[in-house]
């Protein structure tokens, strides 16, 4: 790629530096080769602009950067929203991409959705994966990137490598955070997804309003036009998720009791799992799903409407939904105490979710339950209390622990949710507090460990002081657990 076709793809003259070879793009000066073109954002931590020159010395050949920015020394691509330019610019030079991409957003269910997708896909026939949370995975395994969404340029990698492996199905998770920074831009999206929203990320976007109009950039900028949009109907938000869909002139796609494409008629815990009946193009079907709780059967019907719009048989779809696989850390059942009281690991951190795995297991609860959460430090502090409170209302005990207190004072997180759950104990040491509720667990009891799931780090510190010290609540609940065993 030559820096003229660049400059044209932003509808810019790249001049006499026209001719000049593009080797590659990076947004941290400290990756630059030469010949790379830098971009330089204005950062919540830092300026981006305030490397152009270290960038140029390092070998950058052109900056994409707001026009008051100072280039000197290379091209000055001049955008008034740099980030968003610079995904456009890039992307041509990431080829090829997998032919059906599909992206999912909501404050809750993203990583469920995408697994649960690459898994039906897979089971369809096709040649898989996803990107999110849990990282980037394929049907060998999982690499993690650290962040839900990637920034652009290793987001550009990772879709173009996996084209190259072979993968013509990828499913990704698009963050509030990734869609209001352009973190995933640029490749053809067939499908959007819209799960709900609550609240969350408060610290970051402001108001709902701004949360929400984050969110909508999926179906506003990134989907592909004549693309799908498939929403979960059964929240307070779709109905203007559908209006925003429907101004753009997606397919709607709406999946959940009131969903017109994918209706829900019933849904009957069973002992491993539910039985949902369900209506698509005016069949009804039963489908025995694997898994508990209201929240992951409206994923997985979520993950189904996608691959049903992304040109699966619907018979092999809803055949897949009975054989999905468990997604790490969401209800994962991680130990049985010796009293038979089981130890579920759930990766609630927001008020909606608590409420949401703890309505899950409700029904399987003969006793108590007994849940242990936190919430983590350097994010929304509002969705604290209300995150006690949820766990209160649904539970008989809750014990409040750290949670990623990152930057901040444990103790004043702790404080905080517990000013949600008043009777709540307090044991700030995460390891002590899973071991004390599965020794305060009687028979017929249940344990949400809430807030983790698939991690495998306490984040304490910030900075340069950040340390992550490994922790896993489905190793440590198994410990615990087993020294229960010893003890009797
Ligand atoms: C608030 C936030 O979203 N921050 C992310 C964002 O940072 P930023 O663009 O504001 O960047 P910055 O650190 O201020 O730096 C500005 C620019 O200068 C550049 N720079 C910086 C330093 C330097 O020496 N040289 C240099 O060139 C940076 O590359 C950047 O382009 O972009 C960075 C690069 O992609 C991310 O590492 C960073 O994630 C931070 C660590 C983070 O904690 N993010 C969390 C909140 C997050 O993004 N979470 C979401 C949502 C999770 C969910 O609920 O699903 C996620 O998608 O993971
Ligand atoms: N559809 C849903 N409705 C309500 N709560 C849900 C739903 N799906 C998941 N949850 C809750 O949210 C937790 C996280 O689920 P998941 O990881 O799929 O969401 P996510 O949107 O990817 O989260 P993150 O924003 O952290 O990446 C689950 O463990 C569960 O407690
Ligand atoms: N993607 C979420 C993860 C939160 C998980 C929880 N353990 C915490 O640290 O708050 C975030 O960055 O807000
Ligand atoms: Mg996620």
């Amino acid at each position: 790629m030559r820096l003229a076709q660049l400059a044209a793809a932003l509808g810019q003259d790249a001049g006499e530096a026209g001719s000049a070879a593009v080797t590659g793009f990076a947004i941290d000066h400290r990756k630059i080769a030469p010949g790379n073109v830098f971009g330089a954002f204005q950062g919540a931590a830092v300026n981006g602009e305030d490397f152009i020159p270290a960038a140029i010395a390092a070998g950058a050949i052109a900056v994409v950067a707001r026009p008051e920015a100072k280039v000197e020394g290379a091209l000055h691509l001049a955008d008034p929203n740099p980030r968003r330019a610079f995904a456009k610019a890039a992307a041509p030079f990431f080829q090829p991409v997998p032919p059906v991409v599909a992206a999912v957003t909501g404050t809750n269910g993203k990583t469920s959705c995408v697994e649960m997708l690459r898994q039906i896909w897979r089971m369809c026939g096709h040649s898989a994966a996803s990107i999110g949370t849990l990282g980037v995975t394929t049907q060998d395994g999982s690499i993690s990137t650290g962040l839900t969404t990637p920034d652009i340029v290793t987001f550009f990698h990772n879709v173009s490598g996996l084209a190259r492996e072979g993968v013509t199905h990828l499913a990704y998770e698009a963050s509030s955070h990734g869609l209001a920074q352009y973190r995933n831009e640029g490749v053809p999206v067939m499908a959007g997804a819209f799960t709900n929203l609550s609240r969350d990320h408060l610290d970051y976007h402001g108001t709902m309003e701004e949360y929400f109009a984050a969110k909508m950039r999926l179906f506003a900028e990134v989907v592909q036009d004549g693309g799908h949009a498939v929403i979960w109907a059964d929240d307070a938000w779709s109905a203007r998720a559908n209006a925003a869909a429907q101004a753009r002139g997606l397919a709607l796609f709406t999946v959940g009791e009131a969903g017109e494409a994918l209706r829900l008629i019933s849904r009957k815990p069973s002992q491993l799992g539910q039985e949902l009946a369900i209506v698509y193009e005016g069949l009804e079907r039963r489908v025995n799903l694997p898994l508990i709780g209201a929240y992951q059967a409206a994923n997985a019907l979520v993950a189904a409407g996608l691959a049903l719009v992304t040109d699966c048989e619907a018979a092999q779809v809803f055949d897949a939904l009975s054989r999905l696989q468990p997604v790490r850390g969401r209800l994962e059942r991680a130990a049985i105490c010796p009293n038979g009281v089981p130890v579920y690991v759930d990766y609630a951190h927001t008020p909606d979710a608590v409420a949401a795995a703890i309505a899950a297991l409700r029904p399987h609860v003969a006793g108590r339950l007994i849940t242990v959460l936190g919430a983590g430090g350097d994010r929304d502090a509002g969705k604290r209390a209300p995150m006690g409170a949820a766990a209160a209302a649904g539970s008989e005990l809750v014990i409040v622990t750290d949670d990623n207190p990152r930057g901040e004072d444990p103790a004043a997180i702790r404080a905080a949710v517990l000013a949600g759950a008043p009777g709540a104990r307090e044991i700030g040491d995460r390891r002590t507090a899973i071991a004390a509720a599965l020794a305060a667990a009687r028979p017929g009891d249940i344990v949400l460990v809430a807030g983790k799931g698939h991690e495998q780090g306490q984040i304490v510190g910030s900075g340069a002081h950040a340390r992550i010290l490994p922790f896993d609540d489905v190793a440590v609940a198994r410990e615990c657990a087993a020294e229960l065993s010893g003890a009797s």
